[in-house]
Formats: structure tokens, sequence, C-alpha cells
């Protein structure tokens, strides 16, 4: 017979099922151990060594061609990542993005084609107001990713939760997130506003976006 689509097996993927399903029932997942500790740290470690050769910047609001420096609105400094001069470990970050991000076109057609990824530090005394991420002006964006990169031992004390919120019925909820080191959060970028309330010690991340077409 004349076989047009070639037998790739179908292996499940027990954390991606549990990824989907979350954000099907409540727009949002945590994930513990996305990433490996020894991972974790090393992209900790690249993240301030880029950030101590000054080469981040201000973070600012609008899209991309109409950038506003805000500092009422977010106090973060970023450096987004060029996948295509990625370094090993960069490297090894992506491969899993784009694994998960394979998993979800084929199981879920979620059609994503495009991904944009910044490392971010929030100094002492920043904070991002609440927002939508498609307030940057791109409905591209289907699924927003965070990965806290902080030293062991964060404690809650040290403010930078992230908080979503939820409105059901006319009742507002929220939930609140604190950025743990390893922890990723993943959550339907066009549905649910949230903010990074301010921070008490620098914090780590790297934040970007799953989109479409
Ligand atoms: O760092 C976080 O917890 C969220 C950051 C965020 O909302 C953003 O960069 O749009
Ligand atoms: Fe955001």
């Amino acid at each position: 017979m004349n076989q047009l689509f070639e037998d790739i097996p179908f292996v499940e993927n027990p954390q991606y099922e549990r990824i989907i399903n979350d954000i099907l029932l409540q727009k949002y997942s945590i994930v513990e151990n996305f990433f490996t500790p020894q991972e974790v740290m090393e992209l900790r470690q690249s993240l301030l060594e880029k950030h101590e050769a000054n080469v981040f910047k201000k973070a600012a609001i609008g899209n991309r061609l109409n950038e506003v420096i805000e500092k009422s609105v977010r106090g973060d400094v970023i450096l987004w990542i060029d996948e295509t001069r990625a370094d090993p470990l960069e490297a090894a970050f992506f491969a899993k993005i784009n694994s998960l991000v394979a998993y979800l076109n084929k199981t879920c057609f979620l059609g994503i084609a495009h991904k944009e990824f910044h490392y971010a530090l929030y100094p002492e005394g920043t904070f991002y107001k609440r927002h939508l991420d498609t307030f940057q002006n791109d409905d591209r964006r289907k699924l927003s990713f965070v990965c806290y990169l902080n030293e062991a031992g964060w404690l809650p004390e040290n403010g930078g939760e992230l908080v979503l919120y939820f409105n059901e019925q006319h009742t507002e909820t929220e939930k609140i997130i604190y950025p743990f080191p390893g922890r990723v959060v993943i959550f339907e970028s066009q549905l649910l506003e949230h903010e990074v309330k301010p921070v008490k010690t620098e914090r780590l991340s790297i934040t970007g976006w799953l989109k479409t077409h």
C-alpha cells in the first residue's frame, strides 16, 4: 500500500498532558520540574553575566514599533534571546520549548508557529502593574510562559509574586504564584490579566510567548 504518512509513533507525555488539562480547565498550569535544577542554575548564571555586561534594556510597553518606557507600569529590565544565536545552554532551553510546542500543535491543533523569549530582571522596588499580554498589540500571542530563575531558598516575603486574575460570573478571584526557582507558569495570554507585585529582592526569570502565524 502506498503510505502517504510516515508512521511516527505518538508517545503520550504525562507532563505535557497535565499542562494541557490544566490550561483547558483553569487557563493556567504550574510546572515545578520543566527544567532540571542544573539548567535553572546555569540559566541564572547566564542571566546574571549578561546583566553585568550591561546588555539589558529597560522593558517597554506597547508594541515593538511603538515602545514607551513607563516605570509606573513596569520596572523590569530585559534581554531578548535570539534562538538563531543561542549558546548551548539557551539551545537546550529552546529544545524543551520546541518539544512542548510540537506536542501542543499535534494534540491541540494550536498552530503555534512563532515564539519570543527574553530574560527579565526586576530590581528591588519594581513591579509590573496588572495587564493582559496582548496589550502589546499582538493578538498572535496564545500562551505566556514564565520560568523563574531565583536562588534556592526564595521566600514569599521577597515579594514579586505573580497574581493571575479570574472573572467568572461577575466575581473576581485571584491566584497568587510565588516565583520559586525552577517553577514554570504557562497561561492563556489573551484571557488572563495578571501582575507582578512589588519586588523586595532582585527577581530573575525568562518570559516568553508562543504565537500563531
Ligand atoms: O514574571 C512574571 O511573573 C510575569 C511577567 C509578565 O507578566 C510579563 O512579562 O508580561
Ligand atoms: Fe505579562
